[in-house]
C-alpha cells in the first residue's frame, strides 16, 4: 500500500487587497476585496512506504501549504488525499498516532520547559504504554545524544540541540511518516550532517517514510532517493535524485580561505570566479572535473584555513529543469 496518495490536490487562499490610502483603508475596511491565490494548483502524486522523498521548489512555491494539507493542519479547496489510508484534514485526530512532523523554522517542544517535559507531555497525549514510552524515550536518548540537553529548558539549547530533541520528540510514538518542514535550515555543517545521519537511520532500521522539505542541496543528495519538485504550485519534475544528482546538480561552488597567498588558479573544468590574497572563489562543473580532483589539487597547491562547497541555488535548479523540458518538448515536435 502507498503511504501517501494525492489526486489533484489544490489550496487557493483569499488575501485581502488593499487599496492605497487613508480612503483605500476606509474602503477595504467596509466591503472588503478578496483576490483568490493559488498556492498548491491540482498536484498529484504517491509515496511508498519506506520511501524517501525530497519535496522541492524556491520560497512561496506550496511546499509547506502541500505538507499542512497532508497531516491534516488545513483544508484543500479541491483534490483528494490519503495518508495511510486516512484523508488527513478528515480524520487528523487518528491521523496524527501514525505520523510525526517537525517544522524547522517552529518549535514544537514547550519553549520554557525542559525537553524531558515536553517528552512526558507528549506521551500522554499519544497515550503510549508507560514501558513502551520509557525503553522508547531511553533508546532515542542514547541515539541522538541528548542526555546532556533533557533537563534544560528549551529556550537555553542552541539550535542544533534543539533540533536534534524535535526530531527525537516527533519519533516518540513510532509513526510510519515523519513530515520534515526544513530541518536543516539554520545549522552548521556538522549538526546538519548528524541531523541526515539520524533520519537515515530511521528510515532504514524503522522503515519511517520521510518527505522532507528544504532548501539544502545536499539535505537532498543524502538523505533522498527520489525528488520532486514543483514550482507556483505544481509538479513540474518526479524524478531519482541519483538522475537529478548527473544532470542537475553537476555544478559546486567552492570558497577557500587561504592562509597565505598562493598561485593563480587553473585547473581543467573548474571555473575561477574570483582570487585574492586571502581567497578563492570556484565553480566547478563535475561531468568535466570531478571533486576528489579538485580537491587534492587545492590541498596540493594551497595553504587552505577553510573550504566551503556548495550546490547552486534551488531556482537555478529550476531554470535548468525548465531549459530541459523545454528542450525535450521541441524534440517532441520535431520528431512528429
Ligand atoms: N495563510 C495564507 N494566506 C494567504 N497566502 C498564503 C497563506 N499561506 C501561504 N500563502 C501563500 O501561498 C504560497 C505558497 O506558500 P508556502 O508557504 O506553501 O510556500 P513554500 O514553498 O513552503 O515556501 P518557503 O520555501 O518560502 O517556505 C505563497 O505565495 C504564500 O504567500
Amino acid at each position: 500500500m502507498s503511504a501517501i496518495e494525492v489526486r489533484g490536490l489544490t489550496k487557493s487562499f483569499a488575501v485581502k487587497q488593499k487599496p492605497q490610502g487613508l480612503l483605500g483603508s476606509i474602503q477595504s475596511f467596509i466591503k472588503p476585496d478578496y483576490e483568490q491565490k493559488i498556492a498548491v494548483h491540482s498536484i498529484d502524486l504517491t509515496v511508498d512506504q519506506g520511501e524517501t522523498l525530497a519535496f522541492l521548489g524556491p520560497n512561496g512555491a506550496g511546499k509547506s501549504t502541500t505538507i499542512k494539507m497532508l497531516t491534516g493542519i488545513l483544508h484543500p479547496s479541491g483534490g483528494e488525499a490519503s495518508v495511510l489510508g486516512y484523508c488527513p484534514w478528515r480524520e487528523r485526530g487518528r491521523l496524527a498516532y501514525s505520523v510525526g512532523s517537525v517544522f524547522g523554522q517552529k518549535s514544537q517542544l514547550w519553549y520554557h520547559l525542559p525537553p524531558s517535559d515536553s517528552f512526558e507531555l507528549m506521551s500522554r497525549i499519544y497515550e503510549l504504554k508507560r514501558s513502551d514510552y520509557f525503553s522508547r524515550r531511553d533508546e532515542l536518548i542514547r541515539r541522538f545524544e541528548l542526555e546532556p540537553y533533557m533537563s534544560v529548558p528549551v529556550r537555553k539549547l542552541s539550535l542544533g540541540e534543539r533540533m536534534r530533541c524535535e526530531i527525537a520528540a516527533a519519533m516518540l510514538h513510532r509513526p510510519r511518516i515523519l513530515f520534515l518542514d526544513e530541518p536543516t535550515i539554520g545549522l552548521d555543517v556538522i549538526v546538519k550532517q548528524k541531523i541526515r545521519e539520524l533520519i537515515l537511520e530511521m528510515n532504514r532500521e524503522e522503515g519511517t517514510t520521510v518527505f522532507l522539505t528544504s532548501h539544502d542541496a545536499g539535505d537532498i543528495e543524502q538523505l533522498c532517493k527520489r525528488a520532486i519538485v514543483i514550482n507556483y504550485g505544481q509538479v513540474i519534475l518526479d524524478d531519482d535524485v541519483d538522475r537529478m544528482k548527473r544532470e542537475l546538480l553537476t555544478e559546486k561552488s567552492v570558497h577557500l580561505k587561504l592562509q597565505q597567498p598562493g598561485p593563480p588558479f587553473q585547473f581543467p573544468g573548474v571555473k575561477l570566479l574570483r582570487q585574492s590574497e586571502a581567497e578563492i572563489e570556484l565553480s566547478v562543473e563535475t561531468t568535466v572535473a570531478s571533486m576528489e580532483r579538485v580537491l587534492s589539487h587545492i590541498v596540493k597547491e594551497y595553504r587552505v584555513v577553510d573550504i566551503t562547497i556548495q550546490n547552486p541555488p534551488m531556482e537555478e535548479i529550476i531554470t535548468h529543469i525548465y531549459a530541459r523540458e523545454g528542450r525535450e518538448r521541441l524534440r517532441g515536435v520535431a520528431d512528429v
